[in-house]
């Protein structure tokens, strides 16, 4: 559905917070997932079994999960402790190893669902729910997931068996259900983004822009009309540039981003990175890097996504220009990212050779992340 007239009247921040309010509605079955998951796990009991607190890899050794499954343990571990469920007992943000030092204790919730079922606290009524299949089907499987050490991408390719993009690729219906949740989503972003000149400084200098996964073109064309100087372009899969209008400002390009990103001075990854594995997202970068010129020339890439615990995300903007050198950064924010992230953070980009990165915090629940090269 378009943005109706009626949203020109409401201010930004009341646009953003709305979106946001949305935004936790329609995930909010992620927090039973995790919690359904956890509980069948066994972790609140591992926990309490522990003495009370544990690091990721202490629970990791209790409930035997595979080495490969520990990025999925401190997800989940990262919604249930934003949830209330559990606690962090120590935070230290600047762990390089990845927040291996945090300590992971209970909270009252999960205090009742300590137990096998037969004591009272065990046997407290939201565990009973969560573990039962008939009330809990839609999502079933969730610990298997965690468990199972063969490596499906997602919970979408678990269920499926196949990756999401490799299925709309066949299926007409599955890719434009996609396609216009995608559309939607573009639409509000470049509203905001040429919301008062917002993404006038993201766009000065550039000359073109891919935008790599950019779908049917909503986020270029927008780019194209607002800034006539930018010459852009948009690279995806066959079967989506099909789908694309012919004619216009922007040009499509078929074509698998793992291969070969075609040269422009920026390239543009919006809700791309955090569909692929940490080793995904380093190749895309690679290529991403190979497509532009040197910092110096204006070359950047430029990600839209949610950045996870970035202070920097909750309104402290970066100063442009300057930007963060991952070398010697340790800020909080990009170490937990790479751990708990919705994109792949600092030690991808380090991994692909960049050099730096600047977070513009304007978009809500998302950001607008620079890596320069
Ligand atoms: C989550 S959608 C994001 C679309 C668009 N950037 C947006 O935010 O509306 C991911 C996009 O990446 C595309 N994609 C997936 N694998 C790709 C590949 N190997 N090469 C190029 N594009 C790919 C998909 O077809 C899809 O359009």
């Amino acid at each position: 559905m378009a943005l109706t007239g009626d949203y020109k009247l409401i201010s930004t921040d009341d646009m953003l917070q709305g979106h946001a309010e949305l935004c936790i509605h329609a995930y909010g079955f992620v927090k039973s997932m995790a919690l359904k998951c956890a509980i069948e796990l066994g972790i609140p009991g591992a926990i309490h079994g522990h003495g009370g607190g544990a690091t990721l890899g202490e629970l990791a050794t209790i409930i035997a999960l595979p080495p490969s499954r520990l990025p999925r343990l401190r997800r989940l571990m990262r919604v249930l402790t934003v949830s209330g469920v559990f606690s962090v007992q120590n935070q230290q943000p600047d762990d390089p190893a990845g927040c291996a030092a945090v300590v992971y204790g209970l909270t009252a919730a999960s205090r009742l669902l300590v137990g096998d079922g037969e004591s009272i606290v065990g046997a407290a009524p939201p565990r009973s729910l969560m573990v039962d299949p008939n009330l809990t089907a839609p999502f079933s499987g969730m610990s298997a997931w965690f468990m199972d050490d063969e490596q499906p991408r997602s919970f979408f390719e678990m269920h499926h068996g196949e990756d999401m993009w490799e299925m709309a690729a066949r299926d007409a219906a599955l890719s434009r259900t996609i396609g216009d949740g995608m559309t939607d989503d573009s639409r509000f972003v470049v509203e905001v983004l040429l919301r008062e000149g917002r993404a006038r400084d993201v766009f000065s200098g550039v000359r073109s822009m891919v935008d790599v996964g950019g779908g049917t073109g909503t986020i270029a064309k927008a780019i194209a009309a607002a800034f006539p100087h930018v010459e852009c372009s948009v690279l995806d899969l066959p079967h989506v540039v099909a789908e694309a209008p012919a004619g216009g400002e922007v040009r499509f390009i078929e074509g698998d981003m793992f291969e070969h990103i075609p040269p422009a001075d920026a390239v543009l990854l919006k809700s791309v990175m955090h569909d692929w594995r940490d080793d995904e997202c380093v190749k895309i970068l690679r290529r991403c890097k190979e497509a532009i010129p040197s910092r110096e020339a204006g070359g950047k890439v430029i990600i839209i996504n949610m950045v996870v615990g970035s202070e920097k995300s909750k309104g402290n903007s970066t100063k442009k220009g300057g930007g963060t050198s991952i070398v010697r950064s340790s800020s909080s924010w990009f170490l937990r990212e790479v751990n708990e992230k919705s994109m792949s953070g600092r030690r991808s980009f380090l991994e692909a050779g960049f050099s730096g990165y600047s977070i513009i915090p304007m978009l809500g629940i998302r950001s607008i992340i620079e890596v320069y090269p």
